[in-house]
């Protein structure tokens, strides 16, 4: 870490982005990062330009105590600082005497953001201390910190909960914080239980009570930390700005205890182009989406598809109407570019398509039919009547290309047809079941018979025809099943349920989805295999 320690007790109207993805973020139920994970992280968060980074709790986690060691060797941020999270000092002692304070300063992080009582409730039942030790413990906390060149956070742990209950001790314990040298006071919603209009009350009724006790309007730096127990996370972090917060923490996906935190990305993005606050670096916003899922496959979670913002499906538009006007201008269904936050705005071609929904979703994949109005209408009906079947081409852009290029083009080459296929699956007296599937295919103009194994009857069906193309299409060997998904649809009477397949494939370069629906597993298998490996084969 070759980040000097800036403490600072200026006031200003400078604003912070404090990320807790690696402290608050992980304490996330089935989250777990190793070391390595934490390092990569960081190198993220920095690099879409957050101005803190709270790496976890050293001294009180072995694995955060090791993370920080290795952040002060390795770490060389361009723009965020590094926070070592940590308790204020422990009752009847002195934060010179206590190990756990001294494992903060040995951490080498230049930032250290101490959680405090402000309820009194807390204090009283879960500290068992007295209210003034409770202030002392503040004051020798930040003091102590700032005498080792540190800049000095408190975290108010469950300060609208204790405003309610005792506004005084509450603003006390902010003007104690401050007088003492914090750089901001972040007032927390611990258990998540606030709306936004409680969030915008507390932070007004708190700052007329902090200027009638005399401090000035400068010195008082406020800031917001939400958790999301009612859903209202990023609603009330951006309540508390338009209050005043100079300061948001957040978690990068919104990840946290419980329901989680503010996302912090929906949040940079709430205050970048809706309240025309730049918080982060030029260029820093349109890495959100890339570094949301980032973060997410380090963390081992599925990106969230509908993630504000960032997720896959956040501009992405299904009703046709929609599509008809998104034509004539994106903006019209659209509340921001999504170029600006790095995502991309797709359409989706299903039963609620209309005739603008083709045209945009060919225009996406290359093929322009503005004009062709019977082309249009056809295809429109097409997908229309195919899904009322249970075919969905929302998920299978390359079936929807072949039924498009069917329309209009006379199709894509298909380098095979089929003749007729056999699987037999035998299990036998050990339990082994196997699968055994033979194809007859005509290959351009020649029948070929071809017979292989599998240890399923899709996987046999796959092997044999392979097996029956290699000779004329060695592209094949470099096409692989990345997913197969099966989906049994309720059929009207109950016993004429069908069979919905898609299947991925992929050949290192791009990947694709194709569906089959018929009544029969093997056969709505085939038909969206059959579609993959024509529309891999033709793809350059
Ligand atoms: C709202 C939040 O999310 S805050 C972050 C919470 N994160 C964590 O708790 C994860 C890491 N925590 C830990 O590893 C452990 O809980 C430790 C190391 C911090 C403490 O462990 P232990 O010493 O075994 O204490 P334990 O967890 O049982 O209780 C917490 C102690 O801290 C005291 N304490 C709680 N908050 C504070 C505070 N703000 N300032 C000073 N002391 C505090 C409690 O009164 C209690 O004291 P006691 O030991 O005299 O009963
Ligand atoms: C500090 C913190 O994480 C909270 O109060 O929620």
């Amino acid at each position: 870490m070759t980040q000097a320690a800036t403490a600072s007790a200026t006031g200003g109207g400078d604003f912070h982005v404090f990320d807790t993805t690696l402290r608050d973020g992980a304490q996330m139920e089935g989250l777990r990062y190793s070391v390595a994970d934490k390092l990569a992280v960081a190198e993220l968060l920095d690099e879409l330009g957050v101005d803190y980074i709270e790496g976890g709790w050293p001294g009180a986690i072995p694995s955060d105590t090791e993370f920080f060691a290795r952040a002060a060797d390795e770490l060389n941020f361009k723009h965020a600082k590094l926070v070592a999270f940590g308790m204020t000092r422990r009752a009847a002692s002195t934060a010179a005497d206590d190990p756990g304070f001294g494992a903060l300063l040995d951490s080498r992080a230049p930032v250290l953001c101490l959680v405090a009582k402000s309820d009194m409730r807390h204090v009283e039942q879960a500290l068992r201390t007295t209210p003034e030790e409770n202030l002392a413990m503040i004051t020798d906390s930040v003091r102590t910190g700032r005498e080792h060149d540190r800049q000095v956070f408190i975290d108010c742990e469950h300060f609208f909960d204790g405003y309610r209950h005792d506004p005084v001790y509450a603003t006390l314990v902010v003007k104690t914080a401050l007088d003492a040298g914090a750089e901001a006071v972040v007032l927390c919603d611990t258990n998540g239980g606030s709306v936004p209009s409680d969030i915008t009350a507390a932070f007004t009724d708190l700052r007329a009570r902090l200027l009638g006790a005399g401090l000035a309007p400068e010195r008082i730096r406020l800031g917001m930390h939400a958790q999301n127990d009612t859903g209202c996370a990023v609603a009330n972090t951006i309540a508390a700005v338009e209050a005043g917060a100079m300061h948001v923490q957040g978690t990068a996906n919104g990840y946290g205890e419980r329901p989680g935190n503010a996302n912090l990305f929906t949040v940079i993005a709430n205050l970048e182009t809706k309240l025309g606050r730049k918080v982060l670096p030029d260029g820093g916003l349109e890495k959100l989406t890339r570094v949301s899922h980032a973060i997410a496959e380090i963390a081992n979670m599925i990106p969230d598809e509908h993630a504000p913002y960032t997720g896959h499906a956040a501009f992405a538009h299904k009703a046709g109407i929609h599509a008809s006007a998104i034509k004539a201008d994106p903006a019209l269904y659209n509340h921001v570019d999504p170029v600006v936050v790095g995502n991309d705005m797709r359409i989706l071609v299903t039963e609620m398509a209309g005739r603008a929904s083709v045209e945009l979703k060919g225009r996406e994949l290359g093929i322009d039919l503005s004009g062709d109005k019977d082309a249009l209408d056809r295809i429109t009906r097409r997908v229309k009547e195919l899904e009322s079947k249970g075919w969905s081409f929302e998920a299978a852009d390359a079936s929807f290309e072949l039924l498009v290029r069917d329309e209009v083009e006379g199709g894509l080459p298909r380098p095979f047809t089929l003749d007729t296929y056999r699987v037999i699956v035998d299990h036998d007296p050990n339990g082994t079941t196997v699968a055994e599937a033979t194809v007859r295919v005509d290959v351009e103009g020649e029948r070929v018979i071809s017979t292989a194994q599998g240890n399923g009857p899709v996987n046999a069906i796959d092997a044999a025809l392979r097996s029956a193309l290699a000779a004329r299409h060695p592209r094949l060997a470099e096409l692989t099943l990345s997913d197969f998904k099966v989906r049994i649809l309720a059929g009207s009477k109950g016993t004429d349920a069908v069979t919905r397949v898609l299947i991925s494939m992929s050949d290192g370069e791009a990947e694709w989805t194709t569906v089959g629906v018929a009544p029969n597993l093997i056969e709505a298998s085939w038909n969206a295999l059959a579609d993959g490996l024509a529309y891999g084969l033709n793809r350059r």
